[in-house]
């Protein structure tokens, strides 16, 4: 159960990415349970988590923060995720909150990986009041998605009800966005044209599908 004490505002070193992130993950867009948008009012971008034990044993399960670039080929042209960037090579790069697990709250028997595109930092957060309005995208199921993971905020808990575990998903969206918002993190999403050697590969990196790398 989710102990009874207040959330730290950001996660991981201020200095930027520790050991062992920036972690890369791809796959395509799949179905879960159909349970984010319906029960939650939050929907998720779900990954296959097949290969997850063995490829990246150091992801246990959790919460944990990054950046998300979709498949702009894959995109309808009126996708808000593409800005309405024509149906072309350029990818957006957008932050992202996530959970790897079971979900102890619904006690699923498979693992998933579960994303959360949040909107661009440079707009206003939806999820800072009470009353929060997550980000909703026209659906992108069978895009491929890269998603670059910066760092981790917390274990997957149980929860008394629903709404608790909605309040805390939104506190996630925050402490997400405090995080990427730093300086050392910024610049994986936002090209300020003093990005180091590595953090130009990753970015490279999140633009490319299917060996084509795509405009950032
Ligand atoms: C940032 C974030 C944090 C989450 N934390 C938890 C958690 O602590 N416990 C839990 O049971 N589920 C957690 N979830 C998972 C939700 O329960 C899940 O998104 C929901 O079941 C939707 O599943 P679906 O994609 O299969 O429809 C989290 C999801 C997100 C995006
Ligand atoms: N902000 C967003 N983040 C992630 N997925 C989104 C977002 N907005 C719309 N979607 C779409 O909603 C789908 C996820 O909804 P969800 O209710 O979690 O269904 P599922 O159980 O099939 O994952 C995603 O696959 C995607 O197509
Ligand atoms: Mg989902």
């Amino acid at each position: 159960m989710r102990p009874d004490k207040p959330r730290d505002p950001v996660a991981g070193p201020d200095a930027g990415p520790e050991n062992p992130y920036p972690v890369r993950l791809s796959g395509p867009v799949i179905k879960g349970f159909g349970r984010g948008s319906k029960d939650l009012g939050i929907p998720t971008a779900n990954i296959p988590a097949d290969d997850l034990s063995e490829q990246h044993p150091e992801l246990t399960s959790g919460v944990y923060y990054g950046v998300v670039a979709l498949d702009p080929q894959n995109l309808s042209q009126e996708n808000g995720a593409t800005n309405g960037a024509e149906k072309s090579n350029s990818a957006t790069l957008l932050p992202a909150v996530l959970s790897i697990g079971y979900n102890p709250f619904y006690k699923n028997t498979v693992r998933s990986v579960e994303i959360h595109i949040m909107p661009p930092l440079t707009q206003p957060s939806p999820t800072a009041v009470a009353q929060p309005k997550f980000n909703r995208l026209p659906d992108f199921y069978g895009t491929q998605l890269n998603l670059l993971i910066l760092g981790y905020i917390r274990p997957e808990y149980d929860y008394v009800s629903l709404d608790a575990l909605i309040e805390d998903i939104r506190i996630d969206c925050e402490v997400a966005r405090q995080s990427l918002l730093r300086e050392a993190y910024q610049q994986y999403i936002a090209d300020d044209g003093k990005t180091s050697g590595q953090v130009n590969e990753d970015r490279k990196w999140l633009a490319t599908f299917d060996g084509a790398s795509a405009k950032i």
